[in-house]
């Protein structure tokens, strides 16, 4: 689950009101983290607390790894705790742990300066005692967030943060863990269960919420049980989308396709011959189990009256590329917008840097208001639903930054839209089935080298 910092400054507020209080919630969050830092019994070891609840946890941390026996400093470089329950344990650790008013070089560094509670970019000392952790050899290990971190986006964030080699993130994960630009800072992350309700709107997925039942069949089956859809792509100089976007959908698992491309397209047919084919002239006639418009077109060559026809069906809409161009909103059946930053960024007329410095926050947004599934690609997709809940796509795969991966996403988009309803969360299944395909594939092909038809060909293979 991913949390803004007011969320966890909620969660904690009804715990502390429920009689959990804050002191008992950093022993549980030191307790939790203790045995997964990896120090050896002969690591010397500096935490660096600051002046709030962050600093309370460092301090619980720094008394429990003394209490192991490990040799242990505490820095205050911006006084002592303001916070009561942080006062409370620092009175008792004090006593156990060397407190030092001049930072010295260690082998572990544990970074409790600031917390959720950061508000904007650092100022003041601390700016200095951050440079100077990130000038240390030691391996540094952040509680809940790398300090210097802001918890919810990256839109005021100067670049001056703590680079930890591992982040305990407490509840749950913070927004800027997923965005391009903070979640370098984190190094690895792993969260810390401290036993608190989970209420989130967002959740993580990983390999593991892959839903390998997808690639199962019924040995009674028929083709119409796998749905059937209509590609809708290319244009005259962008032929090869439609083709790839197919394939993909073939390849996960639909029961028909039909594709509809443009006359140029016909010398290509031969290549795809398991589909069944259309011309952007033709009418459609037949009602899918879902449709996929976009990859390889462009604005203008009949694409308004394609549209026309199209926003009449009932069935899901998956809409990519070039028909995202223009902002078509009104369909019948449930709309899934696929587009990257920048086509985002013509979507919504905010620029790629506010984007992507707050995506959490646009894309939920943008679905409630156009009421609409939206799939904000990147390193780390958000998928999307009306209500303006989602989740993130973890499965990193670089591969997938190339020409064509779009397309791919669309035909399994499609496939697994087309299958009636059968299945929870189609888009999430989509977006990590593609992720896992590219990441299975470059174990034996680089991924600088990896086509976006060894993707489609992997699909089958995970
Ligand atoms: N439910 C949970 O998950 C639980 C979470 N817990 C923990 O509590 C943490 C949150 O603690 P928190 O709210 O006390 O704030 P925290 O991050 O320590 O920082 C506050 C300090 O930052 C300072 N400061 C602010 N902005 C600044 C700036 N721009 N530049 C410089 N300074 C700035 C501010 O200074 P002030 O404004 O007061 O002068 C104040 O001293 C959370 O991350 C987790 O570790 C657990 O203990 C319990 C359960
Ligand atoms: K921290």
């Amino acid at each position: 689950m991913i949390y803004t910092a007011a969320e966890i400054k909620q969660i904690d507020q009804t715990a502390t009101q429920n009689g959990m209080p804050e002191s008992i919630l950093m022993e549980r969050a030191a307790s939790a983290i203790v045995p997964k830092l990896p120090i050896e019994s002969h690591s010397t070891i500096l935490v660096v607390c600051g002046t709030g609840n962050n600093g309370g946890d460092g301090w619980v941390v720094a008394r429990e790894l003394a209490v192991k026996g490990h040799e242990v400093s505490v820095w205050l470089p911006l006084g002592d705790s303001k916070s009561e329950a942080a006062s409370t344990h620092a009175a008792y650790a004090s006593s156990l742990v060397r407190v030092i008013e001049q930072p010295v070089a260690t082998d572990i560094v544990i970074d409790a300066l600031f917390g959720v509670g950061l508000s904007g970019p650092v100022t003041g000392k601390a700016r200095d005692v951050i440079e100077w952790v990130n000038q240390q050899m030691a391996t540094v290990l952040s509680i809940d967030l790398p300090s210097g971190i802001p918890s919810d986006h990256a839109l005021e964030f100067d670049g001056l943060a703590i680079q930890a080699t591992r982040t305990y993130c407490l509840h749950g994960y913070k927004r800027t863990a997923f965005l391009n630009r903070t979640s370098p800072y984190y190094g690895q992350i792993e969260r810390i269960d401290i036993g608190l309700p989970h209420t989130s709107g967002w959740s993580v997925l990983t390999e593991s919420d892959f839903n390998r039942s997808l690639l199962e069949r019924d040995r009674f089956s028929h083709k119409t049980d796998y749905g059937h859809g209509i590609l809708i792509g290319g244009s005259r100089h962008l032929l090869g989308a439609p083709f790839l976007g197919g394939r993909a959908a073939i390849r996960s698992g639909i029961g028909l396709l039909n594709l509809s491309v443009p006359r140029e397209a016909s010398p290509f047919i031969s290549t795809l011959p398991e589909a069944m084919y259309n011309q952007h002239t033709d009418v459609l006639e037949q009602s899918y189990d879902a449709i996929a418009i976009g990859p390889g077109m462009v604005e203008g060559e009949g694409m308004d009256t394609i549209w026309q026809q199209v926003k009449h069906q009932s069935c899901p809409i998956i809409v990519d590329a070039g028909a995202l161009s223009t902002r078509r909103f009104e369909t019948r059946g449930p709309l899934i917008l696929t587009p990257h930053p920048g086509e985002f960024s013509r979507l919504t007329n905010q620029s790629v840097e506010e984007i992507e410095g707050d995506r959490f926050a646009v894309a939920s947004e943008f679905a409630k208001q156009h009421r609409v599934h939206l799939i904000l690609k990147g390193t780390y997709t958000l998928i999307v639903t009306p209500d303006g809940k989602g989740a993130v796509n973890t499965v990193e795969a670089s591969a997938l930054a190339k020409g064509g991966s779009g397309d791919i996403l669309t035909g399994i988009l499609l496939a697994l839209w087309s299958r009636k309803g059968e299945l929870q969360s189609p888009s999430e299944q989509a977006v990590l089935w593609h992720a896992l395909a590219a990441k299975s594939i470059s174990r034996t092909i680089h991924p600088a080298s990896v086509l976006a038809s060894d993707v489609i060909e992997e699909l089958g293979r995970i």
